[in-house]
Formats: structure tokens, C-alpha cells, sequence
């Protein structure tokens, strides 16, 4: 029988590539055929110094041949990655590549099993998340949904500062997340629930913003938005980049948009890093456009 995964090209198995984050409906490759091509390209990993020269001067995460994954399950194998200070970087790449395992396995959501992770020169590799936001300043956004419906908007991003140590701090410090952003403020005794779905990433996005981190990991900012909250979206984290000084890392499964936004790109396969750029080279190289943006 004709089948997503089964490479006969016939009905609902010759899919479009976009019905799995991997192209515009346009796009005629079957799945099959994305991954074999996407295979090939693992052959081209880009060498460390193509890494440190697309970070910058200023680096602040490393990852060092990263092995991780869950339980006995290695998803990454050898991952290495640069991140400059007030960069931002987007991962993109196939579904199950293994892209929101990079950023578990930075905010220790998994097991690791070898190299290492740093940041600001530090090694926190086997730092528990508590610990990775509180002493290595590193936030983890969410994929989507991730706001308390129930709570009040206030009460949500007092959650965002749950390892303080006394409740007036949290508050404050929500405070002066309000004071950024005057849209929350406005309804910040509002259920949650009542919030568009804009307002709500924006919510997701200020409670990570509580603990003022150094690095926001975000899976998927523009999952589920329609198209005019997304652009709100982006236009708040580049705001966060270039006003905050914040770093960013982000898996972004529309990639275009992703590597539009971010300084660098890198492309994610079957665990492994493939190939990197800036986000611009990587809009422009032929092969990434025609597995990854629909040709
Ligand atoms: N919490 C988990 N426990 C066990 N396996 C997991 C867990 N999260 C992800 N995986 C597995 O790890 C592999 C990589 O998943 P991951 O979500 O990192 O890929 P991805 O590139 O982000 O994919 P997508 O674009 O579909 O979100 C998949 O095989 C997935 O089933």
C-alpha cells in the first residue's frame, strides 16, 4: 500500500515535502527522497573553523562533540556548535533531525554521554535546567502552549521567576518585564486563556525574560501563528537581540523566516550538523533551498 514513508510516489505517499515542515506544496519530493539527499549533505560538515569564524570574535555557547539523547537512545552524535554574544543562530533541518534535542540537551533536558557544553568559557554540560538558568543564564522557551490558561497573565510570569527566593523578587522583576512590554501589562489580570495566540507567545517569551537570561533557547517561535502574529514575533526577539543584547537560539521548522531573522543557520541531519552559514548563505545555496525552502 501507497504510504508516506514508502517511496512509491503514488497518492497520499508522494506527499508534498511541506507536509513535513520541508518545502512549499510545490515541492514533489517524496520524504524518502528528502532524506536520502539530506544524507548526502552530511558529508559536507563544516569544520570548526568555519564555526568560530561565522560566531564571531565574542563566543559564548560551545558545544564540543556532543553525543545525547534519552535513555539509551543517541539522537545527537558528535554535535559542535558556536554561538557569538548577542548572536542569533537558527537550527533548521528535517523532522526528527534532532534540532529541539540541541536545545534539551543545552538546558539538560537530556542525557549526555559525551563532550561537552559551555558557556562564557564555563563548562556546564551536566548542569540541571534549574541551574542552567540560574547560574549559567540560559532560558528555554517552550514549544508552544506552554502558558498556565487558568492563571492570570501577571500570575503566569510570576512563574517565570520561581527560583528567586522570595515572591516580592519574582514580582518585581515580572515588573519590569510589564514595563516592556505595555501590551501585557494592559491585561495582566486576564485569564491567560482570553490572550490571541500572539499575545500568548509573547507571554511564553516574557516569562523566560523574568530571570533576565544571557541566552533564550526557543523551539519553534512561530508554530501555530497565523502570519501577521508571527512577523509581531520575530520583531520582538530581533528586539531582544539588538536592544537587550540577548542571544538567541532558536529551531525554526519555517525556514525561510528562521534564516531571514538569524546572524548564522545551521542545518541539522540525522543528528549531525551538516552544513552552516550565515543565515543569508544559507538562503542562497541551491541545495538547502531545495530541501529545506521549497525548491
Ligand atoms: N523526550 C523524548 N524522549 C524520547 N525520545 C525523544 C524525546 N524527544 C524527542 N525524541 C526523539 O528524538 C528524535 C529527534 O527528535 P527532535 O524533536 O529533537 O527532532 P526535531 O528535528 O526537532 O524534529 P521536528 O522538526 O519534527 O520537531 C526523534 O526520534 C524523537 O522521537
Amino acid at each position: 500500500m501507497a504510504g508516506p514513508h514508502d517511496g512509491s510516489g503514488k497518492g497520499e505517499g508522494r506527499r508534498s515535502a511541506s507536509g513535513y515542515g520541508l518545502g512549499s506544496v510545490d515541492t514533489v519530493m517524496s520524504v524518502t527522497d528528502v532524506a536520502r539527499e539530506a544524507e548526502r549533505f552530511v558529508a559536507d560538515a563544516p569544520s570548526l573553523d568555519v564555526l568560530e569564524r561565522l560566531a564571531g570574535d565574542d563566543i559564548l555557547l560551545t558545544l564540543d562533540g556532543l553525543r545525547a539523547g534519552y535513555g539509551p537512545m543517541e539522537i545527537l552524535h558528535e554535535v559542535s556548535l558556536r554561538v557569538g554574544r548577542g548572536q542569533s543562530l537558527c537550527l533548521i533541518g528535517p523532522n526528527g533531525a534532532g534540532k529541539s534535542t540541541v536545545l534539551h540537551s543545552i538546558f539538560g533536558f537530556t542525557s549526555i554521554y559525551a563532550g561537552s557544553i559551555a558557556i562564557g568559557g564555563k563548562e556546564v554540560t551536566r548542569l540541571k535546567p534549574n541551574d542552567k538558568l540560574r547560574s549559567a543564564g540560559i532560558a528555554y522557551v517552550l514549544q508552544d502552549n506552554s502558558v498556565f490558561p487558568d492563571m492570570t497573565v501577571e500570575e503566569n510570569l510570576w512563574m517565570g521567576g520561581y527560583l528567586m527566593s522570595a515572591p516580592a523578587e519574582a514580582k518585581q522583576a515580572a515588573d519590569r518585564v510589564f514595563e516592556k512590554y505595555p501590551r501585557l501589562a494592559e491585561r495582566r489580570r486576564m485569564a491567560a486563556r482570553v490572550l490571541s495566540g500572539g499575545e500568548r507567545r509573547l507571554l511564553e517569551i516574557s516569562r523566560a525574560l523574568v530571570m533576565d537570561p544571557q541566552v533564550l533557547l526557543i523551539d519553534e517561535p512561530s508554530i501555530g501563528l497565523e502570519p501577521r502574529f508571527i512577523d509581531m514575533v520575530f520583531e520582538i526577539l530581533g528586539d531582544l537581540q539588538r536592544v537587550d543584547g540577548k542571544t538567541i537560539v532558536m529551531v525554526e521548522q519555517n525556514a525561510k523566516k528562521g534564516l531571514d531573522f538569524a546572524d548564522v543557520g545551521y542545518v541539522l541531519v540525522s543528528g549531525q550538523v551538516a552544513r552552516a552559514g550565515s543565515g543569508a548563505e544559507l538562503l542562497e545555496d541551491p541545495d538547502v533551498g531545495r530541501l529545506f525552502l521549497g525548491g
